[in-house]
């Protein structure tokens, strides 16, 4: 198989975080000689404390330097110009540990729109794609990323929902986008925090087949209370068993 890059993406606050870093976990321990990186998409910043990652300089720091020296530079080249000839920034900002790459959008400041960003972190994800096995991209909440293309490289959809109508809407929604925008392989629904098996024949993916359900995972709670890294969580976790029986129904594992 050629590289597989994984996006997950759902309403806020249903776990698409703790997810992305269970999947790293998850590809890490499976294939300890691939090559892994994770990107933290989501300007809430989560992925770096679920995986207990310092990030040294994000996407957004070196777009700011780069257009900075762009501004100075007569030869009117665009930013994303620079950002390809600034290449080994990119890589010199990822932070290795663990057995992953990891790397961060960072929070634009300026308030309002992150489209010149995201335009960014899609000439990045293409950029970076082709040096990795596997790239794990925690995305931001909604639907804004796939609209704006750049989910584009994307091989894997993963749609996580809480048993909430909100979050089945929302990933429903994120389908049909990514129906036009994204030529994944493959795509898939989690449903996180199922803790009644009863209420599931009531939960309406709009025909997005389910990959699996996960319960509370008492683990991961006292994992965040305690600040440690997802990585740390047990092999007989529910995050843990439920990721790994979303990748295997995808045929990543
Ligand atoms: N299966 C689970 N069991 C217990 N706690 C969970 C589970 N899934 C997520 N949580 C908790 O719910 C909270 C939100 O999860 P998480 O940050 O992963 O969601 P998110 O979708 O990435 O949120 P945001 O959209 O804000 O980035 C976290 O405190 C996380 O530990």
């Amino acid at each position: 198989m050629g590289n597989a890059v994984i996006t997950v993406a759902g309403k806020g606050g249903v776990g698409k975080t703790s997810i992305s870093a269970a999947i790293v976990r998850q590809l890490v321990r499976d294939h300890p000689e691939a090559r892994i990186l994770a990107i933290d998409a989501d300007p809430a910043v989560g992925l770096a404390t679920a995986l207990a990652v310092q990030v040294k300089e994000t996407i957004d720091d070196i777009r700011k330097a780069i257009t900075a020296s762009g501004e100075e530079d007569k030869s009117k080249k665009t930013a994303i110009e620079l950002l390809g000839e600034s290449k080994f920034r990119i890589f010199d900002a990822m932070v290795e540990q663990d057995g992953f790459a990891f790397l961060a959008v960072g929070r634009p400041e300026a308030a309002g729109c992150y489209c010149s960003i995201n335009s960014y972190l899609k000439a990045v994800i293409s950029m970076v794609s082709d040096e990795f096995d596997y790239v794990v991209i925690d995305g931001e909440a909604g639907i804004e990323q796939v609209n704006r293309r750049v989910m584009e490289r994307v091989t894997h959809l993963i749609l996580v929902t809480d048993p909430s109508k909100k979050g089945t809407q929302v990933i429903q929604t994120i389908k049909k986008v990514a129906d036009e925008l994204v030529m994944y392989k493959a795509i898939g629904v989690i449903i996180n925090r199922l803790n009644d098996p009863q209420v599931a024949r009531y939960i309406d993916t709009g025909g997005i087949p389910v990959l699996s359900e996960i319960p509370d995972d008492k683990n991961l709670a006292l994992c965040d209370v305690q600040g440690r890294s997802v990585m740390e969580l047990p092999d007989d976790s529910n995050l843990v068993l439920g990721v790994q029986r979303a990748l295997k129904a995808l045929g990543i594992a």
